[in-house]
Protein backbone atom coordinates (compact mmCIF):
# COMPACT_ATOMS: atom_id res chain seq x y z
CA UNK A 1 0.00 0.00 0.00
CA UNK A 2 1.34 3.60 -0.71
CA UNK A 3 0.72 6.12 1.48
CA UNK A 4 0.04 9.63 0.08
CA UNK A 5 2.79 12.11 0.78
CA UNK A 6 1.06 15.10 3.22
CA UNK A 7 -1.67 12.93 4.02
CA UNK A 8 -2.19 14.31 7.22
CA UNK A 9 -2.48 11.10 9.51
CA UNK A 10 -1.50 11.83 12.86
CA UNK A 11 0.68 9.41 15.37
CA UNK A 12 -2.14 7.65 16.74
CA UNK A 13 -3.83 7.02 13.23
CA UNK A 14 -0.24 5.71 11.79
CA UNK A 15 -1.01 2.79 9.50
CA UNK A 16 -0.07 -0.41 9.40
CA UNK A 17 2.38 -0.95 6.79
CA UNK A 18 3.16 -4.86 7.05
CA UNK A 19 4.61 -4.97 3.79
CA UNK A 20 7.34 -2.49 4.27
CA UNK A 21 8.45 -3.61 7.24
CA UNK A 22 11.61 -5.98 7.24
CA UNK A 23 12.06 -8.84 8.95
CA UNK A 24 15.33 -9.44 10.51
CA UNK A 25 15.81 -12.26 7.49
CA UNK A 26 15.19 -9.25 5.79
CA UNK A 27 17.78 -6.94 7.76
CA UNK A 28 20.31 -8.76 7.55
CA UNK A 29 20.26 -8.89 3.42
CA UNK A 30 19.77 -5.11 3.58
CA UNK A 31 22.90 -4.54 5.54
CA UNK A 32 24.62 -7.38 3.23
CA UNK A 33 23.84 -5.42 0.50
CA UNK A 34 25.60 -2.25 1.79
CA UNK A 35 28.68 -1.25 -0.57
CA UNK A 36 29.60 0.48 2.98
CA UNK A 37 31.44 -1.99 5.50
CA UNK A 38 29.28 -2.26 8.56
CA UNK A 39 30.36 -3.50 12.14
CA UNK A 40 27.88 -3.45 14.83
CA UNK A 41 28.85 -3.76 18.41
CA UNK A 42 26.90 -3.97 21.56
CA UNK A 43 26.97 -1.04 24.26
CA UNK A 44 30.42 -2.87 25.61
CA UNK A 45 32.00 -3.02 22.05
CA UNK A 46 31.51 -6.37 21.90
CA UNK A 47 31.46 -7.34 18.18
CA UNK A 48 27.69 -8.55 16.74
CA UNK A 49 27.93 -8.91 13.31
CA UNK A 50 30.32 -7.35 9.98
CA UNK A 51 29.09 -7.56 6.80
CA UNK A 52 30.79 -8.49 3.55
CA UNK A 53 32.01 -5.45 2.64
CA UNK A 54 33.73 -4.67 6.14
CA UNK A 55 35.26 -8.29 4.99
CA UNK A 56 36.60 -6.31 1.96
CA UNK A 57 37.49 -3.46 3.01
CA UNK A 58 39.45 -4.55 6.18
CA UNK A 59 40.84 -7.92 4.77
CA UNK A 60 39.64 -9.74 7.85
CA UNK A 61 36.89 -12.83 7.50
CA UNK A 62 33.99 -12.13 9.77
CA UNK A 63 34.58 -15.59 11.14
CA UNK A 64 37.70 -13.72 13.36
CA UNK A 65 36.05 -10.69 14.53
CA UNK A 66 32.66 -12.11 15.55
CA UNK A 67 33.14 -12.82 19.39
CA UNK A 68 35.97 -10.15 20.00
CA UNK A 69 35.83 -6.44 20.93
CA UNK A 70 36.38 -3.71 19.15
CA UNK A 71 39.28 -3.01 21.53
CA UNK A 72 40.80 -6.21 20.85
CA UNK A 73 41.04 -5.18 17.15
CA UNK A 74 43.40 -2.31 18.12
CA UNK A 75 44.79 -4.50 20.70
CA UNK A 76 46.35 -7.08 18.44
CA UNK A 77 47.30 -4.03 16.27
CA UNK A 78 44.47 -4.46 13.47
CA UNK A 79 43.67 -1.16 12.99
CA UNK A 80 45.33 2.04 14.53
CA UNK A 81 41.93 3.50 16.45
CA UNK A 82 38.55 1.76 17.01
CA UNK A 83 35.29 3.88 16.04
CA UNK A 84 33.27 1.93 18.15
CA UNK A 85 35.10 2.23 21.43
CA UNK A 86 35.34 6.27 20.62
CA UNK A 87 31.95 6.29 20.04
CA UNK A 88 30.79 4.48 23.16
CA UNK A 89 33.65 6.77 25.38
CA UNK A 90 31.86 9.77 23.54
CA UNK A 91 28.74 9.01 23.99
CA UNK A 92 28.33 10.22 20.57
CA UNK A 93 28.02 9.89 16.96
CA UNK A 94 32.11 10.38 16.07
CA UNK A 95 33.90 10.01 12.53
CA UNK A 96 37.63 9.12 12.42
CA UNK A 97 40.05 8.29 10.04
CA UNK A 98 42.41 5.06 10.69
CA UNK A 99 44.89 2.99 8.98
CA UNK A 100 45.17 -1.06 8.55
CA UNK A 101 48.44 -1.74 10.32
CA UNK A 102 48.35 -5.61 9.83
CA UNK A 103 46.48 -8.04 7.72
CA UNK A 104 46.35 -8.22 4.08
CA UNK A 105 44.68 -5.00 3.50
CA UNK A 106 48.08 -3.26 5.52
CA UNK A 107 48.30 0.62 4.85
CA UNK A 108 44.61 1.11 3.81
CA UNK A 109 43.52 4.37 4.77
CA UNK A 110 39.56 4.56 6.18
CA UNK A 111 36.73 6.61 7.43
CA UNK A 112 34.61 5.05 10.20
CA UNK A 113 31.98 6.50 11.62
CA UNK A 114 31.14 5.26 14.70
CA UNK A 115 26.96 6.35 15.65
CA UNK A 116 25.49 4.75 19.35
CA UNK A 117 22.02 3.47 19.48
CA UNK A 118 20.69 3.80 22.71
CA UNK A 119 17.86 1.97 24.84
CA UNK A 120 15.32 2.83 26.89
CA UNK A 121 17.11 2.58 29.63
CA UNK A 122 19.67 5.40 28.52
CA UNK A 123 22.32 3.57 27.64
CA UNK A 124 24.45 2.40 25.42
CA UNK A 125 22.80 -0.74 23.27
CA UNK A 126 24.59 -0.95 20.14
CA UNK A 127 27.17 0.61 18.29
CA UNK A 128 26.68 0.56 14.13
CA UNK A 129 30.33 1.73 12.77
CA UNK A 130 30.17 2.97 9.45
CA UNK A 131 33.49 2.16 7.11
CA UNK A 132 34.68 3.44 4.15
CA UNK A 133 37.51 2.43 2.27
CA UNK A 134 39.07 6.33 1.28
CA UNK A 135 42.73 4.99 0.06
CA UNK A 136 41.37 5.97 -3.54
CA UNK A 137 40.15 9.36 -2.24
CA UNK A 138 43.43 10.24 -0.38
CA UNK A 139 45.04 8.98 -3.82
CA UNK A 140 42.98 11.17 -5.98
CA UNK A 141 43.30 14.38 -3.92
CA UNK A 142 47.32 13.88 -3.93
CA UNK A 143 46.99 12.96 -7.50
CA UNK A 144 44.96 16.06 -8.02
CA UNK A 145 47.57 18.10 -5.82
CA UNK A 146 50.76 17.00 -7.94
CA UNK A 147 48.40 17.88 -10.94
CA UNK A 148 47.79 21.41 -9.25
CA UNK A 149 51.75 21.61 -8.67
CA UNK A 150 52.30 20.55 -12.36
CA UNK A 151 50.31 23.23 -13.51
CA UNK A 152 51.69 26.08 -11.39
CA UNK A 153 54.77 24.71 -12.82
CA UNK A 154 54.25 24.79 -16.48
CA UNK A 155 52.42 28.53 -16.11
CA UNK A 156 55.81 29.41 -14.76
CA UNK A 157 57.68 27.93 -17.53
CA UNK A 158 54.81 29.32 -20.63
CA UNK A 159 55.28 32.55 -18.66
CA UNK A 160 59.20 32.26 -18.78
CA UNK A 161 59.38 31.30 -22.26
CA UNK A 162 57.31 34.21 -23.35
CA UNK A 163 59.75 36.00 -21.82
CA UNK A 164 62.41 34.32 -23.33
CA UNK A 165 60.71 35.10 -26.57
CA UNK A 166 60.49 38.69 -26.08
CA UNK A 167 64.34 38.83 -25.12
CA UNK A 168 64.94 37.19 -28.12
CA UNK A 169 62.66 39.16 -30.27
CA UNK A 170 63.97 42.95 -28.73
CA UNK A 171 67.65 41.35 -28.47
CA UNK A 172 67.72 42.36 -24.84
CA UNK A 173 68.68 40.81 -21.83
CA UNK A 174 66.63 40.30 -18.58
CA UNK A 175 67.69 38.01 -15.50
CA UNK A 176 65.97 40.23 -12.34
CA UNK A 177 62.52 40.62 -11.79
CA UNK A 178 62.72 44.33 -11.89
CA UNK A 179 64.17 44.21 -15.69
CA UNK A 180 61.39 41.26 -16.43
CA UNK A 181 58.83 42.87 -14.87
CA UNK A 182 60.02 46.17 -17.48
CA UNK A 183 59.57 43.51 -20.20
CA UNK A 184 56.23 42.12 -19.23
CA UNK A 185 55.14 45.72 -19.13
CA UNK A 186 56.10 46.73 -22.64
CA UNK A 187 54.82 43.57 -23.78
CA UNK A 188 51.37 44.51 -21.90
CA UNK A 189 51.15 48.12 -23.18
CA UNK A 190 52.29 47.07 -27.15
CA UNK A 191 48.87 45.46 -27.60
CA UNK A 192 47.23 49.10 -27.42
CA UNK A 193 48.22 52.28 -28.29
CA UNK A 194 48.20 54.22 -25.21
CA UNK A 195 50.87 57.20 -24.60
CA UNK A 196 53.81 55.61 -22.39
CA UNK A 197 55.92 57.62 -20.31
CA UNK A 198 59.26 56.26 -19.74
CA UNK A 199 61.61 56.53 -16.93
CA UNK A 200 64.90 56.43 -15.51
CA UNK A 201 68.46 57.49 -15.22
CA UNK A 202 70.69 58.11 -18.37
CA UNK A 203 71.91 54.69 -20.03
CA UNK A 204 69.68 52.12 -17.98
CA UNK A 205 67.87 50.92 -21.57
CA UNK A 206 64.77 53.73 -21.74
CA UNK A 207 65.43 53.88 -26.27
CA UNK A 208 65.47 49.75 -25.61
CA UNK A 209 62.36 49.32 -24.23
CA UNK A 210 60.90 52.22 -26.67
CA UNK A 211 62.47 49.57 -29.12
CA UNK A 212 60.58 46.68 -27.95
CA UNK A 213 57.36 48.60 -27.79
CA UNK A 214 57.42 49.19 -31.22
CA UNK A 215 58.43 46.10 -32.23
CA UNK A 216 55.70 44.37 -29.97
CA UNK A 217 53.26 45.92 -31.43
CA UNK A 218 51.06 45.86 -34.79
CA UNK A 219 52.38 49.03 -35.52
CA UNK A 220 55.89 47.66 -35.95
CA UNK A 221 55.45 47.32 -39.82
CA UNK A 222 55.03 50.93 -39.64
CA UNK A 223 58.16 52.54 -39.01
CA UNK A 224 59.73 53.80 -35.67
CA UNK A 225 60.77 57.68 -36.02
CA UNK A 226 63.45 58.39 -32.72
CA UNK A 227 64.08 62.68 -31.84
CA UNK A 228 66.45 63.82 -29.22
CA UNK A 229 64.20 66.82 -27.72
CA UNK A 230 67.16 67.51 -25.77
CA UNK A 231 70.04 67.60 -28.43
CA UNK A 232 67.91 70.15 -31.09
CA UNK A 233 67.90 73.92 -30.73
CA UNK A 234 63.87 74.76 -30.21
CA UNK A 235 63.21 76.43 -33.32
CA UNK A 236 65.25 73.75 -35.18
CA UNK A 237 62.63 70.79 -33.20
CA UNK A 238 59.71 72.81 -33.61
CA UNK A 239 60.14 72.20 -37.54
CA UNK A 240 61.39 68.91 -37.37
CA UNK A 241 58.66 67.52 -35.12
CA UNK A 242 55.83 69.06 -36.85
CA UNK A 243 57.16 69.99 -40.01
CA UNK A 244 57.20 73.37 -42.00
CA UNK A 245 54.97 74.59 -45.48
CA UNK A 246 57.01 76.01 -48.25
CA UNK A 247 59.07 79.38 -47.49
CA UNK A 248 58.14 78.86 -43.89
CA UNK A 249 61.25 80.32 -43.26
CA UNK A 250 64.69 81.54 -44.84
CA UNK A 251 66.35 78.39 -46.06
CA UNK A 252 63.26 76.44 -45.56
CA UNK A 253 63.06 73.47 -48.84
CA UNK A 254 60.66 74.91 -51.62
CA UNK A 255 57.86 72.31 -51.16
CA UNK A 256 57.92 72.06 -47.21
CA UNK A 257 58.88 68.91 -45.31
CA UNK A 258 56.58 66.66 -42.83
CA UNK A 259 57.44 66.28 -39.67
CA UNK A 260 58.16 63.34 -37.30
CA UNK A 261 54.57 63.10 -36.24
CA UNK A 262 53.76 62.58 -40.18
CA UNK A 263 56.54 60.22 -40.74
CA UNK A 264 55.42 58.03 -37.77
CA UNK A 265 52.46 57.59 -39.56
CA UNK A 266 51.18 54.16 -38.39
CA UNK A 267 54.22 53.86 -36.84
CA UNK A 268 55.76 54.95 -33.20
CA UNK A 269 57.16 58.39 -32.69
CA UNK A 270 59.79 58.01 -29.69
CA UNK A 271 60.46 61.34 -28.15
CA UNK A 272 63.39 60.96 -26.21
CA UNK A 273 64.32 63.42 -22.88
CA UNK A 274 60.87 64.86 -23.66
CA UNK A 275 61.92 66.63 -20.08
CA UNK A 276 63.85 68.77 -22.54
CA UNK A 277 61.05 70.27 -24.52
CA UNK A 278 60.83 74.52 -24.27
CA UNK A 279 57.02 75.51 -22.61
CA UNK A 280 56.36 76.82 -25.99
CA UNK A 281 56.77 73.26 -27.88
CA UNK A 282 55.01 71.52 -24.73
CA UNK A 283 51.98 73.71 -25.83
CA UNK A 284 52.10 72.32 -29.60
CA UNK A 285 52.83 69.12 -28.53
CA UNK A 286 50.08 68.71 -25.78
CA UNK A 287 46.94 69.98 -28.94
CA UNK A 288 48.60 67.07 -31.30
CA UNK A 289 48.01 64.73 -28.21
CA UNK A 290 45.10 65.68 -28.01
CA UNK A 291 43.73 66.25 -31.29
CA UNK A 292 45.74 64.06 -33.32
CA UNK A 293 46.63 66.14 -35.80
CA UNK A 294 49.25 68.67 -36.74
CA UNK A 295 49.83 72.14 -38.12
CA UNK A 296 53.24 72.54 -39.65
CA UNK A 297 55.34 75.74 -39.17
CA UNK A 298 53.97 78.36 -41.37
CA UNK A 299 50.83 76.39 -42.46
CA UNK A 300 46.96 76.33 -41.55
CA UNK A 301 46.25 73.64 -42.82
CA UNK A 302 45.64 70.44 -39.59
CA UNK A 303 47.12 67.48 -40.80
CA UNK A 304 45.64 64.12 -39.28
CA UNK A 305 48.25 62.02 -37.88
CA UNK A 306 48.14 58.59 -36.28
CA UNK A 307 51.10 57.76 -34.59
CA UNK A 308 51.78 56.59 -31.42
CA UNK A 309 53.86 57.99 -28.98
CA UNK A 310 56.38 56.87 -26.60
CA UNK A 311 58.29 59.07 -24.46
CA UNK A 312 61.29 59.24 -22.33
CA UNK A 313 63.35 60.91 -19.74
CA UNK A 314 65.60 61.49 -17.30
CA UNK A 315 64.24 64.24 -15.25
CA UNK A 316 61.67 63.67 -12.84
CA UNK A 317 58.40 65.21 -14.58
CA UNK A 318 56.73 65.22 -11.29
CA UNK A 319 58.79 67.59 -9.66
CA UNK A 320 59.05 69.66 -12.89
CA UNK A 321 55.02 69.96 -12.82
CA UNK A 322 55.69 71.25 -9.37
CA UNK A 323 58.26 74.03 -9.85
CA UNK A 324 55.97 75.16 -13.26
CA UNK A 325 58.76 74.02 -15.52
CA UNK A 326 56.37 71.35 -17.10
CA UNK A 327 52.89 71.28 -17.57
CA UNK A 328 50.69 69.84 -15.56
CA UNK A 329 48.19 68.70 -18.36
CA UNK A 330 50.83 67.57 -20.49
CA UNK A 331 52.64 65.60 -18.09
CA UNK A 332 49.11 63.68 -17.64
CA UNK A 333 48.71 62.73 -21.26
CA UNK A 334 52.12 61.67 -21.61
CA UNK A 335 52.02 59.41 -18.50
CA UNK A 336 48.76 57.42 -19.51
CA UNK A 337 50.94 54.51 -18.87
CA UNK A 338 54.50 54.66 -17.39
CA UNK A 339 57.45 52.29 -16.77
CA UNK A 340 60.02 53.04 -14.50
CA UNK A 341 63.45 51.43 -15.44
CA UNK A 342 65.49 50.77 -12.06
CA UNK A 343 69.57 51.48 -12.50
CA UNK A 344 71.49 48.68 -13.17
CA UNK A 345 73.00 49.19 -9.31
CA UNK A 346 69.09 48.18 -7.90
CA UNK A 347 69.02 45.09 -10.19
CA UNK A 348 72.55 43.61 -10.14
CA UNK A 349 71.05 39.97 -11.28
CA UNK A 350 71.18 41.17 -14.64
CA UNK A 351 75.04 42.09 -14.72
CA UNK A 352 76.43 38.92 -15.31
CA UNK A 353 74.10 38.16 -18.39
CA UNK A 354 74.85 41.65 -19.86
CA UNK A 355 78.66 40.87 -19.63
CA UNK A 356 78.10 37.83 -20.98
CA UNK A 357 76.28 39.22 -24.01
CA UNK A 358 78.14 42.18 -24.50
CA UNK A 359 81.17 39.93 -24.41
CA UNK A 360 79.75 37.91 -26.71
CA UNK A 361 79.08 40.97 -29.06
CA UNK A 362 81.86 42.61 -29.33
CA UNK A 363 84.63 39.50 -29.57
CA UNK A 364 81.92 38.69 -32.87
CA UNK A 365 83.03 42.11 -34.22
CA UNK A 366 86.49 42.20 -33.89
CA UNK A 367 86.35 38.38 -34.00
CA UNK A 368 88.22 38.23 -30.92
CA UNK A 369 88.14 35.27 -28.12
CA UNK A 370 88.61 37.39 -24.89
CA UNK A 371 87.54 36.76 -21.49
CA UNK A 372 87.23 38.05 -18.12
CA UNK A 373 88.68 36.64 -15.02
CA UNK A 374 86.60 35.97 -11.93
CA UNK A 375 88.05 39.09 -10.22
CA UNK A 376 86.94 41.64 -12.76
CA UNK A 377 83.16 39.78 -13.13
CA UNK A 378 83.26 40.28 -9.21
CA UNK A 379 84.39 44.23 -9.91
CA UNK A 380 81.58 44.08 -11.72
CA UNK A 381 78.93 43.01 -9.66
CA UNK A 382 80.14 45.16 -6.62
CA UNK A 383 80.78 48.65 -8.77
CA UNK A 384 78.02 51.21 -8.80
CA UNK A 385 77.19 51.99 -12.44
CA UNK A 386 76.45 55.43 -12.44
CA UNK A 387 76.43 55.08 -16.15
CA UNK A 388 74.26 52.30 -16.30
CA UNK A 389 73.89 49.82 -19.00
CA UNK A 390 75.80 52.23 -21.44
CA UNK A 391 78.96 52.47 -19.24
CA UNK A 392 79.10 49.14 -18.40
CA UNK A 393 78.91 48.47 -22.52
CA UNK A 394 81.62 50.67 -23.15
CA UNK A 395 83.72 49.80 -20.18
CA UNK A 396 83.77 46.38 -21.81
CA UNK A 397 84.22 47.73 -25.46
CA UNK A 398 87.00 49.77 -24.24
CA UNK A 399 88.92 46.84 -21.83
CA UNK A 400 88.19 44.48 -24.85
CA UNK A 401 90.40 46.64 -27.27
CA UNK A 402 92.85 48.14 -24.80
CA UNK A 403 93.97 44.46 -23.84
CA UNK A 404 96.13 42.64 -26.31
CA UNK A 405 95.75 39.45 -23.55
CA UNK A 406 92.78 36.65 -24.16
CA UNK A 407 92.42 36.85 -20.57
CA UNK A 408 91.61 40.14 -19.01
CA UNK A 409 92.35 40.70 -15.55
CA UNK A 410 91.22 43.74 -12.44
CA UNK A 411 94.35 45.88 -13.88
CA UNK A 412 92.78 46.17 -17.17
CA UNK A 413 90.04 48.08 -15.44
CA UNK A 414 89.55 51.43 -15.81
CA UNK A 415 91.42 53.14 -13.14
CA UNK A 416 87.63 54.73 -11.62
CA UNK A 417 87.00 50.84 -11.16
CA UNK A 418 90.41 49.96 -9.46
CA UNK A 419 91.33 49.91 -5.63
CA UNK A 420 90.13 48.27 -2.56
CA UNK A 421 86.67 47.06 -3.06
CA UNK A 422 83.90 48.69 -1.37
CA UNK A 423 83.15 47.13 1.90
CA UNK A 424 79.88 45.79 0.82
CA UNK A 425 81.28 44.01 -1.79
CA UNK A 426 80.32 40.59 -2.64
CA UNK A 427 77.42 41.05 -0.26
CA UNK A 428 73.82 41.73 -1.76
CA UNK A 429 73.35 45.02 -2.42
CA UNK A 430 69.82 46.46 -1.69
CA UNK A 431 68.44 49.19 -2.75
CA UNK A 432 68.45 52.19 -1.34
CA UNK A 433 64.66 52.51 -0.75
CA UNK A 434 64.53 48.38 0.15
CA UNK A 435 61.82 47.30 3.00
CA UNK A 436 63.04 44.49 5.34
CA UNK A 437 60.09 42.06 3.88
CA UNK A 438 61.66 42.72 0.13
CA UNK A 439 64.95 41.86 1.37
CA UNK A 440 64.40 38.86 2.91
CA UNK A 441 62.77 38.07 -0.26
CA UNK A 442 65.37 38.65 -2.42
CA UNK A 443 67.92 36.25 -0.80
CA UNK A 444 65.22 33.64 -0.08
CA UNK A 445 64.65 33.73 -4.15
CA UNK A 446 68.34 33.77 -4.58
CA UNK A 447 68.64 30.67 -2.25
CA UNK A 448 65.84 29.02 -3.80
CA UNK A 449 67.62 29.56 -7.53
CA UNK A 450 70.97 28.45 -6.41
CA UNK A 451 69.13 25.10 -4.92
CA UNK A 452 67.18 24.43 -7.73
CA UNK A 453 70.52 25.01 -9.99
CA UNK A 454 72.75 22.92 -7.73
CA UNK A 455 70.36 19.79 -7.11
CA UNK A 456 67.90 19.72 -10.37
CA UNK A 457 64.59 19.39 -9.17
CA UNK A 458 61.99 20.94 -6.82
CA UNK A 459 62.18 17.51 -4.79
CA UNK A 460 65.59 17.43 -3.49
CA UNK A 461 66.06 21.24 -3.49
CA UNK A 462 63.25 21.26 -1.02
CA UNK A 463 65.03 18.45 1.14
CA UNK A 464 68.40 20.87 0.84
CA UNK A 465 66.20 23.68 2.12
CA UNK A 466 64.28 21.71 4.61
CA UNK A 467 60.89 23.02 3.37
CA UNK A 468 58.06 21.22 1.86
CA UNK A 469 58.78 20.55 -2.23
CA UNK A 470 54.91 22.32 -2.74
CA UNK A 471 56.48 25.47 -0.70
CA UNK A 472 59.46 25.47 -3.21
CA UNK A 473 56.63 25.36 -6.12
CA UNK A 474 54.54 27.99 -5.07
CA UNK A 475 57.47 29.75 -4.37
CA UNK A 476 59.17 29.39 -7.62
CA UNK A 477 55.57 31.06 -9.24
CA UNK A 478 56.00 34.00 -6.69
CA UNK A 479 59.23 34.68 -7.78
CA UNK A 480 59.02 33.27 -11.56
CA UNK A 481 61.79 31.04 -11.08
CA UNK A 482 62.10 28.79 -14.08
CA UNK A 483 62.22 24.99 -13.67
CA UNK A 484 65.13 22.98 -12.66
CA UNK A 485 65.38 21.25 -16.09
CA UNK A 486 65.22 24.90 -17.82
CA UNK A 487 67.77 26.00 -15.13
CA UNK A 488 70.36 22.99 -15.84
CA UNK A 489 70.29 23.22 -19.83
CA UNK A 490 71.19 26.67 -19.28
CA UNK A 491 74.29 26.59 -17.26
CA UNK A 492 74.89 29.41 -14.43
CA UNK A 493 77.31 31.86 -15.61
CA UNK A 494 79.05 31.43 -12.19
CA UNK A 495 79.96 27.75 -13.07
CA UNK A 496 81.81 29.36 -15.42
CA UNK A 497 83.04 32.48 -13.89
CA UNK A 498 85.75 33.00 -16.72
CA UNK A 499 82.79 33.86 -18.77
CA UNK A 500 84.87 32.30 -21.70
CA UNK A 501 82.95 32.52 -25.34
N1 LIG B 1 68.18 45.04 -21.15
C1 LIG B 1 69.18 45.33 -22.01
N2 LIG B 1 69.76 44.34 -22.68
C2 LIG B 1 70.78 44.61 -23.53
N3 LIG B 1 71.28 45.82 -23.75
C3 LIG B 1 70.72 46.84 -23.11
C4 LIG B 1 69.64 46.66 -22.20
N4 LIG B 1 69.28 47.84 -21.70
C5 LIG B 1 70.11 48.74 -22.27
N5 LIG B 1 70.97 48.16 -23.12
C6 LIG B 1 72.02 48.81 -23.90
O1 LIG B 1 72.54 49.86 -23.09
C7 LIG B 1 72.77 51.03 -23.86
C8 LIG B 1 71.96 52.18 -23.28
O2 LIG B 1 70.57 51.90 -23.43
P1 LIG B 1 69.52 53.04 -23.88
O3 LIG B 1 70.09 53.90 -24.94
O4 LIG B 1 68.25 52.36 -24.17
O5 LIG B 1 69.44 53.85 -22.54
P2 LIG B 1 68.59 55.17 -22.24
O6 LIG B 1 68.01 55.01 -20.90
O7 LIG B 1 67.67 55.43 -23.37
O8 LIG B 1 69.73 56.25 -22.22
P3 LIG B 1 69.56 57.87 -22.32
O9 LIG B 1 68.79 58.30 -21.12
O10 LIG B 1 70.95 58.35 -22.26
O11 LIG B 1 68.86 58.13 -23.60
C9 LIG B 1 72.37 50.68 -25.27
O12 LIG B 1 73.51 50.31 -26.01
C10 LIG B 1 71.45 49.50 -25.13
O13 LIG B 1 71.52 48.67 -26.24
Amino acid sequence: MLVKRGAGISGSQKPERPENKCSSCELEDVLEASHDGLFITDGDGNVLMVNSAWERICGIHRGFVIGKTAQDMVGEKFYTESAAMTAIKAGKKITIMLEMTRGEKIGQKIMATGIPIWGTDGRIRRVVVNVRDITEIIYLKDLLEKTRQLNEIYAAELEQMRLQQITRDCDVVARSPETKRVLEMAAQVAKVDSTVLITGESGCGKEVVANAIHRLSERNEGPLIKINCGAIPENLLESELFGYEAGAFTGAKKQGKPGMFELAEKGTLFLDEVGDLSVNLQVKLLRVLQDHEVVRVGGIKSIPVDSRIVAATNRNLREMVSSGAFREDLYYRLNVVSIEIPPLRERREDIPLLVQYFLERINKRYQFNKRFSPAVVDRFLSYSWPGNIRELENVIERMLVMTEDEEIHSRHLPACMQGPMPPDAGRLVLPHDVSLQRAVEQIERQLLEEALRKYGSTRKAAVALDIDQSTVVRKMKKYRIPSPLETQSSPGLFDDPRLKV
